[in-house]
């Protein structure tokens, strides 16, 4: 199933409820929520706190990235705060294999995220573990970038694996996702489409018809 989870870093957060209930109402599946630490990435967004607001302005699933170093410090209080899926950078876990088995121990989803320049071998041990593969086709760290040519075939190259090993597992996309670039990573593989600016960036309900619109003829 194809599934657009808005990423509310590019919301306008003095209207953040009210966005929130737009996108729910236009049809979108996930909610994205976007943590920064400024050592993992250069910004810093937000954590906690608001999260917790968040979880009480919709139902939706709360697709928590973390873009933090060493996450395993914070998985479980994301985990308490409402996060149903919480997603960890591959290039940021000491060990790994424990952090997902920490996310699930805390009954939530787990995901691993990969950096556009890490290869799809970190995640040789622990594909079959995961619930979501992140593939990041931006550098991390900021909304509005463009999207990385490249991560066409790697996404391609994701799916091929888990095909031959069996594996129906959720591939996610991040970064630099619009109408023009949606169709290619659909078509490569994708089903979770992250996108902030093409979402919250003029008339949210158009934006989310206008992407479901194409995900649902892929
Ligand atoms: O994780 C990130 C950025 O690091 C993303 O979730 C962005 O928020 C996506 O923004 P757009 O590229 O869709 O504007």
């Amino acid at each position: 199933m194809n599934i657009l989870s808005p990423s509310i870093l590019a919301a306008d957060f003095t209207r953040l409820g009210e966005q929130i209930s737009e996108v729910d109402r236009a049809g979108a599946e996930y909610l994205h929520f976007d943590v920064m630490d400024g050592l993992f990435v250069p910004s810093i967004s937000f954590g906690m706190p608001v999260l917790k607001s968040v979880r009480k302005a919709t139902k939706r699933i709360l697709d928590v990235h973390l873009m933090i170093e060493n996450p395993e410090r914070y998985v479980d209080e994301f985990a308490d705060c409402g996060a149903d899926l919480i997603t960890v950078h591959a290039e940021s876990c000491r060990h790994l294999d424990r952090v997902i088995s920490q996310i699930h121990q805390k009954g939530k989803k787990a995901g691993v995220a990969l950096n556009p320049a890490t290869s799809l071998s970190a995640l040789d041990y622990v594909l079959d573990k995961v619930d979501m593969v992140l593939i990041m086709t931006v550098n991390p760290g900021f909304g509005g970038q463009k999207f990385i040519e490249s991560s066409y075939g790697k996404i391609r190259d994701l799916k091929s694996r888990m095909e031959a090993a069996g594996l129906h597992t959720d591939i996610e996309v991040d970064g630099g996702i619009n109408a023009d670039t949606l169709p290619g990573v659909l078509e490569a593989g994708a089903n979770v489409i992250v996108a902030g600016s093409a979402v919250f960036k003029g008339n949210i309900a158009e934006n989310v018809r206008n992407l479901k619109n194409i995900m649902e003829q892929k």
